[in-house]
């Protein structure tokens, strides 16, 4: 059975990227942008998060020693980003498919215009046929406002655009039982249903350029998939790997998508530590939500927006004595939520299927 995914998210990490000297892996990346261009023809949408600005600069300038790590990576990036953006470019173009280059911050996510810009251009670029090729501005994400890693980026572009799947390359066949490198250790090929604790077999330590490990991806991609979209860790240093995954012809781990709108009530309720925002009910949407039919809170119940939020956070629900009622994810942002409050036939803030409500 092959996978026939329409808008696909294509996450190429630091480790396959760049060759063990820690320069660009050239032949390995016009390999990839092959695949990808094979992907193109077939009609599906395509959007790839690369890493490899650092590793880019690294073959075009040598730094001093005397600079600190964060100083150096900004230089090697800002430097290196402009060789990435042009070999992705350049290789492309053999296939009369045009790239764009996308850099973003932590900080685009939480703020809810730049979301929303950031979104309008993804969608445009792929209408207009166009492979955006994002990455973090390392030139701005700097210590704290750097997300862990493109790994992260990567998720939160899929979700974004809603891609039916993301395909995760890294330099192993995917997520290992044990070590990789010891002997006796399998890949777990599917991860499906119930939250697993991976930091029991998966090792804090990430490889030689990478920045997160297995230990964010096996997070993102359990979060990525509870929201409905497959994610699959493959080892992107194979040939055909792309081809391969897409026709689940090669050893890898699937995270297989939630598809019923139980499976994410029962996501939601494990998130009530990243619940960003909070409004509180009255009475009446209280008993609504509560009774036995599917309710969704429209704003019309809304008393008042406790704490911001942007659209797609989990934000709380509190009844009017400010206990907690359930979680739900937003449909909208805090801003659009506080125009509305009280006001009849606007559109749910949170949907029944996004709404999870205590016992
Ligand atoms: N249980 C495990 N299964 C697979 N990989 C693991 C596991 N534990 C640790 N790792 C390490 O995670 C690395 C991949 O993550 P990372 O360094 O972030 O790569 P990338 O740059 O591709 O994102 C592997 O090279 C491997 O050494
Ligand atoms: N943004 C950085 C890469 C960040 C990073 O290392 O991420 P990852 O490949 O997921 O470990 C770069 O382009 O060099």
């Amino acid at each position: 059975m092959s996978f026939n995914y329409q808008r696909i998210i294509i996450k190429i990490g630091s480790n396959v990227f760049t060759k063990e000297n820690g320069l660009p892996d050239l032949q390995r990346i016009e390999h990839l942008v092959g695949q990808i261009a094979a992907i193109k023809k077939q009609g599906k949408e395509v959007i790839l998060v690369s890493s490899g600005a650092v590793a880019s600069g690294r073959s075009l300038i040598t730094i001093s020693e005397k600079y600190d790590a964060i100083a150096a990576r900004q230089l090697l990036a800002s430097i290196g980003q402009v060789k990435l953006i042009n070999t992705y470019s350049s290789l492309f173009e053999r296939f009369n498919i045009l790239c764009s280059q996308v850099l973003v911050t932590k900080e685009d996510f939480r703020d809810r215009m730049h979301y929303l810009n950031m979104k309008n251009c993804l969608e445009l670029l792929l209408q207009h046929q166009v492979i955006p090729v994002v990455n973090e501005n390392d030139v701005v994400s700097v210590t704290e406002l750097m997300f862990t890693d493109n790994d992260e980026l990567a998720g939160l572009i899929a979700s974004m655009l809603n891609a039916q799947a993301l395909i995760v390359l890294t330099n192993v066949d995917g997520i290992y039982n044990g070590d990789p490198k010891a002997p006796g250790s399998t890949v777990i090929e599917e991860v499906a249903g119930s939250v697993v604790d991976f930091a029991t077999f998966v090792s804090s330590g990430r490889s030689q350029f990478g920045r997160g490990g297995m230990i964010t991806k096996s997070t993102m991609s359990q979060k990525t998939a509870q929201l409905g979209i497959a994610v699959h860790i493959a080892n992107g240093t194979r040939d055909h790997i792309l081809t391969d995954v897409l026709e689940n012809k090669v050893i890898h781990t699937r995270f297989v998508p939630n598809k019923t709108a139980s499976g994410k009530k029962k996501w939601i309720a494990h998130s009530e530590k990243s619940a960003t925002g909070a409004v509180k009910v009255n009475d009446g949407a209280r008993a609504a939500l509560i009774s036995s039919k599917a309710t969704s809170l429209l704003p019309v119940g809304i008393v008042n927006v406790i704490t911001d939020f942007k659209k797609g956070d989990i934000i709380k629900l509190l009844d009017e004595k400010n206990k907690l009622i359930g979680l739900g994810i937003a449909e909208y942002g805090a801003d659009k939520a506080k125009e509305r409050i009280g006001q009849k036939n606007q559109k749910p803030l949170v949907h029944y299927d996004y709404l999870y409500l205590q016992g």
